[in-house]
């Protein structure tokens, strides 16, 4: 039985591929980012208030007109029925049965109006946005556009951190670069005559700029979140183009190596955009105090990426169900602990930088006791 987030992890792998695990867990080239964005929640401490909470905590939320009933987002991950057969229609149930966003993945193995369809089927009203790989022929994207917008999706966040494709050695070494045979990215299929929704029709493309997002302001009245901005100009060129919002994400370290943590920017991202964009953050979120520390600095929400995968191809719909659980009740349970009644009360005093540090004192012999006279008999 999976307790906690990481059991997940073990759990999938133990059914899974070795070269599957691989490409869920993988980063970028050593790996460094991946590591830094969980050992980042570690280093921060919470400083709880006492004597002022509530019998019941609000988690809802509203994020550009999308509501949900936890702070926590599905992150786009591509290539769902690689873990589990029913794929993204799985994943889609068990967030709609938690009223989280989900964010599906251009790459997904589902189509997205079928992803869609699959949500709209249970009687929840949680909300479904799409991700986009702005394509350099703008026909494509636009066909892709109106692919998301007919499915009913409610937000679109264009993914600007992939110029080129990461550099998964792991994928490299075991020779994974495609979907097995039987398996697609759905909603490329057609997109052109005769097209096959293979991955490879996803161009990466270095040529992308500022532009391009004005384009797309243009062609769609849905709300744009960038997803992958991670210097602080970039930040503020965002809102000038009309971004209604960033997704701070370094893609969980999937794509240029030995960039900060994602938490470890967002108090200069916030500065950036000085209250104008909601904030939503991704990388390395394991525990309902790691959802706490990011909306007390200021985020509006949080997602999440391999830990969905790990709890898809454990236990289908019913394990990301049991993860969404999971994560909801740590969240209002340290919600509790900290004395706060919602998540309005979550404030930066909450969260400290460690300041303690030990007082170097005399050297002490091993085997002594300084405060003896240093091990004499008395
Ligand atoms: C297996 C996998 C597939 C992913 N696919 C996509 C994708 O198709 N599009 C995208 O923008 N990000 C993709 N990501 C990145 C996630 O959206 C997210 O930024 C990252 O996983 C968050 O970090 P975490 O895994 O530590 O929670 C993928 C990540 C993983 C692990
Ligand atoms: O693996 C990824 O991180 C990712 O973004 C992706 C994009 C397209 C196809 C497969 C994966």
């Amino acid at each position: 039985m999976q307790h906690t987030v990481h059991d997940f992890e073990a759990a999938a792998r133990d059914k899974l591929d070795p070269v599957h695990v691989d490409f869920i867990a993988g980063g970028a080239r050593d790996e460094i980012t991946v590591r830094a964005n969980e050992a980042a929640f570690g280093r921060l401490q919470l400083l709880p208030r006492v004597l002022r909470g509530s019998a019941v905590r609000d988690l809802d939320i509203t994020l550009l007109g999308s509501r949900a009933r936890m702070p926590v987002l599905l992150s786009p991950t591509a290539f769902h029925k690689l873990v589990y057969p029913e794929g993204e229609l799985a994943t889609v149930r068990a967030a709609a049965a938690a009223g989280a966003i989900m964010i599906a993945s251009m790459a997904s193995t589902v189509a997205v109006g079928e992803i869609a369809d699959a949500a709209r089927a249970t009687d929840s009203d949680a909300q479904l946005w799409f991700q986009l790989y702005i394509q350099p022929d703008l026909e494509i994207t636009e066909a892709l556009v109106r692919r998301a917008v007919d499915a009913g999706c409610t937000a679109l966040v264009v993914t600007v951190d992939s110029p080129v494709l990461g550099a998964g050695e792991r994928n490299r070494r075991n020779g994974f670069h495609d979907l097995p045979p039987g398996l697609r990215c759905e909603n490329l299929v057609d997109l052109r005559d005769g097209e096959r929704g293979h991955v490879r029709q996803i161009a990466m493309s270095p040529e992308l700029n500022w532009e391009h997002i004005d384009w797309l302001r243009g062609v769609t009245e849905l709300p744009v979140l960038l997803k992958g901005v991670l210097h602080p100009e970039d930040a503020r060129l965002a809102v000038r183009h009309g971004a209604d919002g960033l997704l701070l994400s370094n893609h969980g370290g999937r794509q240029l190596d030995t960039v900060p943590a994602t938490l470890e920017l967002l108090p200069e991202i916030l500065a950036a955009v000085a209250g104008r964009i909601p904030i939503v953050l991704d990388g390395g979120v394991r525990r309902g105090t790691d959802v706490v520390k990011a909306l007390a600095l200021g985020a509006s929400a949080v997602g999440i990426g391999r830990p969905v995968m790990w709890a898809l191809a454990q236990g289908g719909e019913e394990g990301v169900r049991r993860l969404l659980e999971l994560l909801r009740d740590e969240l209002d349970d340290t919600l509790a602990l900290c004395g706060a009644s919602g998540l309005a009360d979550l404030t930066p005093d909450l969260v400290r930088v460690p300041a303690w540090a030990p007082v170097p004192g005399p050297a002490v012999a091993p085997g002594s006791d300084h405060r003896f006279g240093g091990g004499a008999v008395v």
